[in-house]
Formats: C-alpha cells, structure tokens, sequence
C-alpha cells in the first residue's frame, strides 16, 4: 500500500486491541485485520481502552507503536453495559445476525449506544485535521459520522460493516430503524464485506425510506452516499511467515504427535451462537452415526475462547456446548479414544497456524457471519503438496470468495456429515486443485488489498475541500 502523503488516516473502531488481562488469543478478526491494515498506512486509531472508570472524563491515552499511534479512552461502566453489552451485542448483534428471537430492544440500550457516540466524538473531534480521512468501523458506531458533522467535520468519513446488513423485514423489528439508517447518509462512503449485504441495504433504503440508489450511490433527500462491497482479507504474507516460525511448527508436531494417525477436523470460532457450533457438533455427531467404521480414525479439534461473557445469551451457549459436547463424547467416546476435543481457550495466531496446518479438515460452519477469517487463515496454513479440505458454510461471507470449498448449509446434520466424508475420502489431486484456487485468492485480495480499495473509493467520494489555512500555499 502506498503511503498517502496528503492526508493521514484515523481510523476508529470500538476494540483497539485486546483489552488488558483477557486472552491474548481471543480478540476478533477486526482487530486483527485494522493492526495489519494500520502498520501498512500509518495514522491515529482511536476507540475505548477496554477498561472501564468511574466517571467519564474523556482522557485519551496516547502510545506510538510500530508507526502507529492508538488513542484509547476509558467508558463509565453504565456505558458498558448499555453501550457494548446492551446496543450492540444484545440489540443490532443478534439482529444483524439474523437472530430476531434473541434480539433485546430497550430503551437504556438506545439511549447508552447515543450517549456513547456522542462521547466518542466530543474526544475524538480535537484530533483530526481538515484535510484527514477518517474511517469508522462497524455496528457499535452507526451514529458516530452524523455526530462528528455535527460538531462541523467536514472531513470525508468513510464506515466500514463487518457484520451481515439483515433483510429488511428483520431490520424493520428494530425501533428507530430508519432514524439509524438516515444517521448513515452522513457518510461519504459505506463499505460491506458482499454484495448480499449491499443490496439488502440497498433493500431497506429504497422499500422503507424511498431513497434512490444509482451507478453505486444512494441519494436521501440532499445526502448521497457511496456504496462498495470490499470483502477483507487476512495478512496473508505475515501469516505464512508465522506458519512458518518456531511455535506454528511446534504446535503441528504436537498435534501430529496426539492425533497418532486420526485425521484431525479442526474448528475455531470465539463462543458465538452466530458461528454454528451446536449444529457443527450435530452434524459431527451425524458423521459418526452414518460411518460407525470412521470412529476411532478422526476426531475433532473445537477451539472456542469465550467472548462476551457478561451476556446472558454468551453464556447460555456456553453451557449448552458443554452439555452438547459432554453427551457425544459419553455416548460414543472409548478408553483409547474422544470424539471431540472442545477447547475453551484461546491461542495466538502463530500456534493457530501450526494447528489449522495439521488439520485434514477445516469445519468453519456459521449460521451467519460477516466474513470469517479462520477460513481464509485455514487456507493460509495448509501445505501446498498436502493440503487439507476446508468446509464452509454457504451464509458466511467468505463463501463469496471461496467457491472451490466443500460450501454446505450449517442448518443441516446431514450436509455437514456428507461434507466430512467427501472430504476425507478426497484425492489429493482434488485437494491440491481446490486449494490452489482457495489460495490464489487469499493472497490476491488480502487485507492491504481490502483497505487499499476501501481507502481509494474514500479519496474519491467526494471533491476534497481545500482546509482554508492550507489553501494558498
Ligand atoms: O470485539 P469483540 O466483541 O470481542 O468481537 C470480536 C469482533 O467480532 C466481529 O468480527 C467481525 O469482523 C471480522 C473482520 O471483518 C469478520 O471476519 C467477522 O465475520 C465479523 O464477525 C465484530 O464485527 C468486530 O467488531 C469485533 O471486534
Ligand atoms: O484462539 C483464537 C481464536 C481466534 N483467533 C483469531 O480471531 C480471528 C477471528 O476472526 P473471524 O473473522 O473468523 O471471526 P470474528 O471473531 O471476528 O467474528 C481470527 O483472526 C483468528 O485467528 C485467535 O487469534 N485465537
């Protein structure tokens, strides 16, 4: 990515890192993907600490690392709770996800997530420049560029979804649906990871809010809104050099080591009911029913860190899977031999890699997710003359990409275990063909590639306003 050397970029997003003290493991595949993406471009990333104080007071902590400077600020534990637990991850996260049944709608949510955002912006306003770019990212900030033109940035902002848009049906259960959606045409750019998202935006729009979408572009009254699907991608250079270090290799040795021949399928998801997990062990437990001769000669590998775990829905998923996992291994586990490996913690990436690389099988099975890396890295990982098969769910972002995986519906038992024994039973011909396809695009569209086209398409939103005191000179 070539460095821009007219404007910098801020880039502002609810999760900086990981926050102190959790597992270094655990954080998503957006924290992840924006460190690379920053290292790439320089700037200021601005968001919360991940700590929690007594008052808000809007100080921001500073820190210069590797060419980039994060600013994070401290929320009041009401704002926690109403803003990330509540708003977004017990309101728009299951909405978003397709999940109405699991969706809470409260007014303390709504007035927490406003409140939140007009905190966000009071701090974040002093920092930028007349002539910076700025790029939001993701549901827990919808509101955030119609708060800063607010406070009168004229800056071109750019915002970023990383999760599924829902059907406009689902979209409109939620109260102060189309208040939200008019708040977005504030933007001068919104990015999507696919098509199916866009249009369903574009669904809602246009079917609820009469507005006009044409060449790429929403109009809404006098707003106009520029609309891409850029689907992210892994670092992929960085990835195949940490599979190829020290603990990527010790970590394949150990597995290789206890699976003691088995073939290994191997999941890794952060504890989400949105990733599929009771139905991937269903479909599992299907695969061992249907192929009796199958079950001393695999097992699978499920790595599951805990997230978000002061929501009741987190932790109720939680108790089911160990419930799920706990029957399937009684009922058909033997002495010499467990059904499933289920792994409620969380490891670095470069341990990751040595797994995912001694895997037959990568099963990554959500019922609905934005994108999902852990498929692209499964790719990533693998040995270019023995590669292992990934399974992917059809309602995964990635899908759109990755055609030559086995795709299967994660709604049903029977795909998953024919999809297991498809891939088990495949040449290595076959295997080597279907990875070369998966692999070229994993290195084509990787993540500079991802921010590259979501950062030219904002250069060119709109005419650049010459800030008045550079103009002259
Ligand atoms: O920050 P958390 O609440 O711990 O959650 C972790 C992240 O989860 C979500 O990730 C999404 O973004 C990924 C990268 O684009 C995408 O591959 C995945 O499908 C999405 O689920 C969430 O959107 C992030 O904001 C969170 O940081
Ligand atoms: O134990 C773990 C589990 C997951 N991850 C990383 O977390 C990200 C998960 O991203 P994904 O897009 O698959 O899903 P998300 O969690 O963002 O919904 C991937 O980069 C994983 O390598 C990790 O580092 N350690």
């Amino acid at each position: 990515m070539t460095r821009s050397t007219e404007s910098r970029l801020i880039v502002i997003s609810n999760r900086v890192s990981a926050p102190k003290g959790s597992n270094s493991g655990s954080q998503g595949g957006l924290a992840v993907a924006l460190a690379a993406a920053l290292r790439e471009n320089g700037g200021i990333w601005f968001g919360w600490s991940g700590e929690v104080t007594e008052q808000f007071t809007g100080q921001i902590n500073f820190q210069r690392e590797q060419g980039v400077t994060t600013a994070v600020v401290d929320l009041e534990e009401q704002d926690v709770e109403e803003y990330y637990e509540g708003y977004a991850n017990r309101t728009l996260w299951p909405l978003f996800h397709y999940r109405i049944d699991l969706a809470e709608y409260e007014r303390e949510f709504a007035g927490g997530y406003q409140r939140t955002n007009e905190r966000f912006a009071d701090t974040v306003r002093p920092l930028i420049e007349p002539d910076d770019l700025i790029w939001i990212q993701d549901y827990h900030m919808f509101p955030l560029g119609a708060e800063l033109r607010r406070r009168g940035c004229q800056n071109q902002i750019g915002f970023f979804l990383h999760i599924p848009w829902p059907p406009r049906r689902l979209l409109g259960t939620l109260p102060g649906a189309q208040a939200l959606v008019e708040s977005m045409f504030e933007y001068d750019l919104i990015g999507f990871h696919t098509e199916e998202w866009l249009e369903s935006f574009c669904d809602y729009a246009t079917h609820e809010m009469g507005a006009k979408i044409e060449n790429g572009v929403a109009t809404l009254g006098d707003r106009c809104v520029r609309l891409i699907a850029d689907p992210i991608g892994i670092d992929a250079k960085e990835f195949a050099e940490a599979s190829a270090g020290v603990q990527a290799r010790l970590a394949f040795r150990r597995m290789r080591d206890s699976a003691d021949g088995r073939d290994m399928i191997v999941g890794v998801d952060r504890l989400d009911y949105s990733k599929g997990l009771e139905e991937r062990f269903s479909g599992y437990e299907r695969f061992l029913i249907e192929h009796p001769e199958e079950r001393k000669e695999v097992f699978l590998l499920q790595i599951a860190p805990p997230s978000r775990v002061s929501v009741e829905t987190y932790r109720r998923i939680r108790n089911s899977l160990e419930g799920l996992s706990g029957r399937i291994n009684g009922e058909y586990a033997d002495v010499d031999w467990v059904p499933i490996r289920y792994v409620n913690q969380g490891y670095p990436r470069d341990v990751l890699a040595g797994i995912y690389r001694a895997a037959k099988i990568g099963l990554v099975t959500p019922l609905r997710d934005g994108m999902n890396l852990v498929a692209k890295e499964y790719v990533a990982a693998q040995n270019p003359e023995d590669p292992g098969v990934l399974i992917l769910s059809k309602f995964a972002g990635a899908a759109e990409q990755m055609q030559e995986a086995l795709l299967i519906n994660p709604y049903s038992a029977e795909e998953i275990a024919d999809a297991i024994q498809q891939a088990l039973r495949m040449s290595k011909d076959e295997r080597i063909r279907r990875w070369t396809v998966l692999m070229d695009g994993v290195q084509r569209e990787d993540v500079t590639w991802w921010a590259t086209r979501f950062l030219d398409a904002l250069k060119q939103a709109r005419p650049v306003v010459t800030a008045p005191e550079k103009a002259g000179m």
